[in-house]
């Protein structure tokens, strides 16, 4: 197995993609057994056998024909600039196989299914090694978008000037926090009602029509704030036609009415501003006109041309001349739209209703609404049951600028989702059905990008690992060919130096990864002189000697050329006798290790304090538990595993007698070196010698 960017494949996998062809390693060409060319005819065997000894001794002339090159390949069209999706799909191969072979091609592109294979080298390369033959074919025309608008459904081409008539503008009520906004719209909301259907049931849904005295209709969305304003130009419906930004008289301009500001000179939607709250004792609304001049907004009447109305939201002051500014606003920006044929909208919220079930509020851009149309929004799909307007009341129809609210929904849709009109059921299902399939690809392309971009990112945090480890001198710098002799740091530290011979790069590499796992050589550096591909040479035998390193011969012949003195070879096959070699050659250069030895213990019985040269001695009156005591060895006391005296000892007597050793259970007096020591009666003494034991390295790769 091996594993080359990220993916890991083996031979049989790779065949398998190829229906036929057995992958050559050394020749990188397929080679063939063709089964078609193989076939046998029973009956002329028969007739063979039949044939007498006569016919067989005549001379007989077989016809060799050789077989063409390429013969009984499948062709493939290709053509220049293809991409490796467009190559799949042009061999009828999946494209996991394809992206498979790719890896095979030295120096190949990238496996991204939108990869453009600009070199027809290349594409020949792929489609060899797929066993297929190519034919280069001019690019098929770009059809794909035609193709999808079949499937899809999108929006009509523009209407012709005739078809137009004015329309309401759309509103969205922006401006800075606790400016009034909501008590703007509120109040409007109120007036609206108020003015249409008396008693209709106020009801708070995404949008709103006001209707003025002359008869003229605005329509306010009725989410305030600029985070609608942004979700919904995120998802591309841009129906704001004008912003009526809030300014508070006693606040002034403040941060986010500047944001706004900039909002609507990105997005070039006019503004009319609503200086609210002029009721209010602290409100100053020429200090709020002089910021907004500083702020970019220079009104009518203060050398600019932004409209401005003084309100009260709260009181409902000036409300009626602030929907006549935005309605003159829009006759000067000539809003029209085409009342006729498949209607267009976007959802502005929707809901799901206990009562009466999925519901959503939409404004409809162009055509008229009416119950019975069949409707896709996004991934959903309605049979419109009903239609009501913002009071609740039912309608007939909604026209272009208005907010409608749409019963018959099968499944939500999100807010900012366009509505488009289809003529039947069936095709909002085949439209729903192709809408799927593309968010799926979509999806999956976004999931090899992420598996992508992850893979890559662990390469480059593997390259990154291991080079910092050869900085810091854990590894020397791999190269091929002999490296000069004075670049072996002249320290102490003893030092196993190899060589890898390896069959294949993969084997190699994985060897080397292997070596890299070990940490250990502030003890034994493992130092790597030479590595490469191939039997190995003279050359190797060569630097085998200058570096007095050992020979790793991985499934490559090593017996060609005559062993040199002092030069060992290991002939291996498998990574895991590689390492237990190259463990026994750690472990002989580390040095010996001092290790404990307990020889025996004692209990002490008793401590006598004698006389000895006018001193006072103690003796400890001891009787030994485990093994023997030597006189000549080291002795602890320990008291509670407390240590009293690390020493050794002055005598050891047997009853009287003075004795170089006391078996197991047998009875002594032993007398320390250091007579202060205040040894008692259940005080432990133990004693022990130093030896030297071979260390073993830790390092353990699997
Ligand atoms: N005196 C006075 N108070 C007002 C007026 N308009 C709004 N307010 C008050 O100002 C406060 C904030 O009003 P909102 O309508 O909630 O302001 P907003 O801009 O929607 O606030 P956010 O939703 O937090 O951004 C409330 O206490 C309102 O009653 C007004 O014209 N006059």
């Amino acid at each position: 197995m091996a594993c080359y960017r990220g993916l890991k494949f083996t031979y049989s996998f790779y065949r398998n993609i190829h229906k036929l062809p057995i992958y050559n390693r050394a020749s990188s060409s397929p080679v063939l057994f063709n089964f078609q060319h193989a076939s046998f005819h029973t009956s002329s065997i028969l007739d063979k056998r039949r044939k007498t000894k006569e016919e067989k001794k005549e001379h007989k002339v077989v016809e060799y024909a050789p077989k063409k090159k390429n013969e009984g390949l499948e062709t493939v069209d290709v053509w220049r600039n293809m991409t490796v999706k467009e190559l799949s799909e042009s061999m009828g191969r999946d494209l996991e196989d394809l992206q498979e072979a790719i890896l095979y091609i030295k120096d190949g592109p990238d496996i991204h299914p939108k990869t453009r294979l600009e070199d027809m080298n290349i594409i020949k390369d792929i489609v060899k090694k797929c066993g297929m033959k190519m034919k280069i074919v001019s690019p098929p025309k770009d059809d794909k978008e035609d193709h999808e608008k079949i499937k899809d459904v999108t929006k009509r081409l523009p209407a012709k000037p005739e078809f137009l008539k004015q329309r309401p503008p759309v509103v969205t009520v922006m401006g800075h926090v606790d400016h009034g906004k909501t008590t703007l719209l509120d109040s409007l909301r109120h007036t609206s009602v108020a003015q249409s259907e008396a008693g209709g049931i106020t009801q708070h849904i995404g949008a709103f029509t006001v209707e003025l005295e002359n008869g003229e209709k605005v329509t306010f969305l009725d989410t305030p704030g600029h985070a609608a304003f942004s979700a919904m130009r995120a998802r591309g419906a841009n129906i704001t036609d004008i912003i009526v930004l809030v300014v508070a008289a006693d606040d002034g301009v403040m941060e986010q009415t500047k944001e706004v500001v900039k909002l609507s000179k990105t997005y070039n939607v006019p503004v009319i501003v609503a200086i609210n709250k002029i009721d209010k004792p602290d409100a100053d609304p020429e200090k709020t006109k002089r910021e907004l001049g500083h702020a970019g907004i220079n009104l009518e009447g203060h050398g600019g041309e932004t409209q401005f109305v003084l309100i009260s939201a709260k009181e409902g002051t000036n409300l009626q001349e602030l929907a006549e500014t935005v309605s003159t606003q829009a006759t000067l920006m000539g809003l029209k739209s085409d009342y006729t044929g498949p209607i267009e909208g976007v959802v502005v919220e929707s809901t799901n209703d206990s009562k009466r079930g999925k519901l959503s509020t939409a404004i409809i851009t162009r055509g008229t609404l009416r119950r019975g149309a069949v409707l896709v929004a996004g991934h959903a799909w309605a049979k419109v049951r009903a239609l009501f307007n913002h009071a609740g009341y039912p309608l007939e129809k909604a026209e272009p600028g208005t907010p409608v609210e749409i019963l018959g929904w099968r499944e939500l849709p999100l807010a900012g989702d366009e509505i488009l009109e289809v003529e039947s059921e069936k095709r909002a299902h085949s439209v729903l059905h192709y809408r799927h399939l593309q968010a799926q690809h979509e999806k999956a392309e976004a999931d090899f990008e992420v598996i992508r971009v992850k893979q890559m990112e662990h390469d480059e945090k593997y390259k990154a690992e291991r080079d910092a480890r050869r900085k810091i001198g854990r590894f020397k710098v791999r190269r091929v060919g002999p490296r000069p002799k004075e670049y072996i740091d002249d320290d102490s530290v003893p030092r196993v130096n190899v060589i890898i011979k390896a069959d294949v790069h993969g084997s190699c590499e994985a060897i080397l990864d292997v070596l890299d796992t070990y940490h250990d050589n502030d003890k034994v550096r493992l130092d790597i002189v030479h590595y490469g591909i191939g039997d190995v040479t003279e050359s190797d035998m060569e630097l085998a000697k200058l570096f007095n390193a050992v020979i790793y011969a991985f499934s490559v012949n090593s017996t060609k050329i005559a062993l040199p003195k002092n030069v060992k070879i290991h002939q291996i096959d498998i990574i895991y006798r590689l390492v237990e070699h190259l463990k026994e050659e750690i472990n002989a250069k580390l040095p010996m290790l001092d290790v404990e030895e307990i020889v025996g213990e004692a209990n002490v019985l008793q401590v006598f304090k004698v006389t000895e040269n006018r001193k006072d001695v103690s003796v400890l009156g001891c009787r030994c538990t485990k093994g023997m005591l030597k006189k000549s060895l080291k002795y602890r006391v320990l008291r509670f595993g407390e240590l009293l005296y690390d020493g050794h000892l002055d005598s050891m007597r047997h009853l009287k007698s003075e004795v170089d050793t006391i078996k197991n259970s047998i009875e002594c007096g032993l007398r320390l070196n250091d007579f202060q020591i205040d040894a008692q009666a259940g005080d432990t003494v133990v004693c022990y010698k130093m030896v030297q034991k071979p260390q073993e390295t830790e390092w353990e790769p699997f």
